[in-house]
């Protein structure tokens, strides 16, 4: 079901996938004429139980379903109305696709400013030179505070929160223009939630577009102005957050026990993200 609407959409999206269906190996048939939008700056929601196919589709805009034995087998997918179909994660990357994967997957035996440098070497050589990736850190250091003054320490020795963080700060050295997250807020304190949700919102306040993929569904609701329900591979729902925070299903299917999850407390101070541009 689809919420009703009257309006074509005037705008072209930033992130379109039509028609998606995506397999793998050799017969599992993993998502079924898959259509979400994000428009220009948006931030949408995915959501779903496990096995949906909510990461799938972050691996097909990505472009790192043949690193799961995976692919794409019809429809399509633009970025700012350009084919993103078939192309590698590069690519992607240098379309300004950026993906933070799930569970926060640093390098551990890095130092915090050397994850950071690793987040820009997939793009072109004019984006690596030093004054850029300089200028890059110490943006990341103004939103996350508490980065900058671990900047020298390993990333293995950090909380799941500060991980998370550098996860989406070594995102942002690319200077995506669409940042994709999958399930940042998986394990983490409801403190830390509600600091990872300050973050994504200051960062999309800079212009920045973002697809969500999360199990929180009061979390994704609250930050997303439109969201997606998917299920077993197709997409069940489909509306604002406000349309679909009022429907029966969302409520007795996501919201019940998750909308106790994010907490109304305030983050520590020194937690708190810095609003100052991130756009340069
Ligand atoms: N590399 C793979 N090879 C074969 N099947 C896969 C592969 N990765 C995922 N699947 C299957 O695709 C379906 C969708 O998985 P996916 O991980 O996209 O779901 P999800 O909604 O992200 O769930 P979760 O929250 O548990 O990660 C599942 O049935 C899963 O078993």
């Amino acid at each position: 079901m689809t919420e009703p609407t009257d309006e074509a959409a005037a705008v072209e999206p930033l992130l379109r996938l039509r028609d998606v269906d995506v397999h793998y190996g050799s017969s599992g048939h993993v998502l079924h004429s898959v259509t979400v939008e994000v428009p220009p700056a948006g931030i949408v929601a995915v959501l779903g139980p496990n096995g949906a196919g909510k990461s799938t589709l972050l691996r097909a805009v990505s472009g790192t379903l043949p690193l799961h034995d995976g692919r794409l087998t019809g429809g399509g997918i633009t970025v700012a109305g350009r084919a993103l179909t078939g192309r590698d994660p590069a690519a992607s990357v240098r379309a300004g696709v950026v993906q933070v994967p799930e569970g926060r997957r640093v390098f551990g035996g890095l130092t915090v400013a050397e994850n950071l440098r690793a987040g820009t070497l997939g793009l072109r050589r004019s984006s690596r030179r030093p004054a850029v990736v300089g200028a890059s850190a110490d943006r990341v250091f103004d939103l996350f505070p508490a980065l900058a003054r671990r900047s020298t320490r390993r990333a293995g020795l950090l909380s799941g929160g500060e991980q998370q963080m550098l996860a989406i700060g070594r995102a942002l050295m690319a200077q995506p223009r669409l940042l994709l997250l999958d399930e940042p807020s998986l394990g983490l304190a409801p403190a830390m939630v509600a600091v990872i949700g300050e973050v994504i919102t200051a960062i999309n306040r800079q212009g920045v577009g973002v697809l969500l993929i999360e199990q929180n569904a009061a979390m994704a609701l609250r930050l997303a102005s439109h969201a997606y329900v998917l299920d077993v591979g197709r997409v069940r729902l489909a509306g604002t957050s406000a349309w679909l925070s009022g429907s029966d299903e969302v409520r007795r299917l996501y919201l019940g026990a998750a909308a106790d999850d994010v907490p109304d407390a305030a983050p520590a101070a020194d937690e708190r993200p810095d609003l100052r541009r991130w756009v340069p």
